[in-house]
């Protein structure tokens, strides 16, 4: 049986390229952002791979980049659910700042802490801890089981949401995880073995 789960992050987005503190705001892709969208279609098309339903999050930029995917891979067809529990970190107060202006502002060290810490949440948003306590449970009810069944599934959500599925499937530490870095619109490919852990993680340059 093959227990394919494939993760992307949504291709670049507009307030990517601007700088700024993302989070809930539902901004668009730029350009660039929809050309990343259809490489990785492109890319796992080309590895052979395929799809029998989809899962996104409730925020455009992953919805869109989903479309472009699945229309590369002539998978318009497949179901696709969508829910906020796979929405990108809430950035709070933070949302629509520089984030230049973040480290001017509050020093490069606060920030940092702000966007890659684990359990600190930047001022009325979501730490890394709080994504995970909505993401994690929802993968684990919704999304394994369908893999472990035999379902090929596709993911497309966003940098600090994949991260807490990543944090489990890749055994991260509280500490390794802030490192781990999700790159825009780049697949990232697992087998799982019959116990939910990864068997193999499939490299799709080869
Ligand atoms: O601003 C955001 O929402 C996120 C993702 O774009 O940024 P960061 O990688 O800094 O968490």
């Amino acid at each position: 049986m093959d227990r394919l789960l494939a993760l992307v992050r949504h291709g670049q987005s507009d307030w990517n390229l601007k700088n700024l503190f993302t989070g809930w705001e539902n901004v668009g892709l730029t350009e660039k952002g929809i050309a990343e969208a259809h490489a990785a279609g492109k890319m796992l098309k080309a590895a052979g791979l395929t799809f029998d339903v989809a899962f996104t999050s409730a925020l455009t930029r992953a919805q869109h980049t989903l479309d472009i995917i699945l229309d590369e891979m002539a998978l318009t067809s497949i179901p696709i659910i969508r829910d906020e529990a796979l929405n990108e970190r809430d950035y709070g107060d933070l949302t629509g700042l520089n984030k230049d202006d973040a480290r001017a502002k509050w020093g490069e060290e606060q920030v940092h802490i702000w966007r890659r810490s684990y359990d600190v949440s930047p001022p009325g948003g979501e730490s890394l801890k709080d994504t995970v306590a909505r993401t994690l449970p929802y993968y684990v009810s919704e999304i394994q089981p369908r893999v472990l069944r035999g379902e090929r599934v596709l993911v497309a959500a966003h940098g600090n949401s994949l991260r807490s599925i990543v944090m489990v499937l890749e055994r991260h530490s509280r500490d390794t995880i802030v490192k781990r870095e999700i790159a825009t619109g780049e697949p990232i490919v697992y087998r799982l073995a019959a116990d939910s852990t990864v068997a193999e993680t499939l490299d799709l340059t080869a």
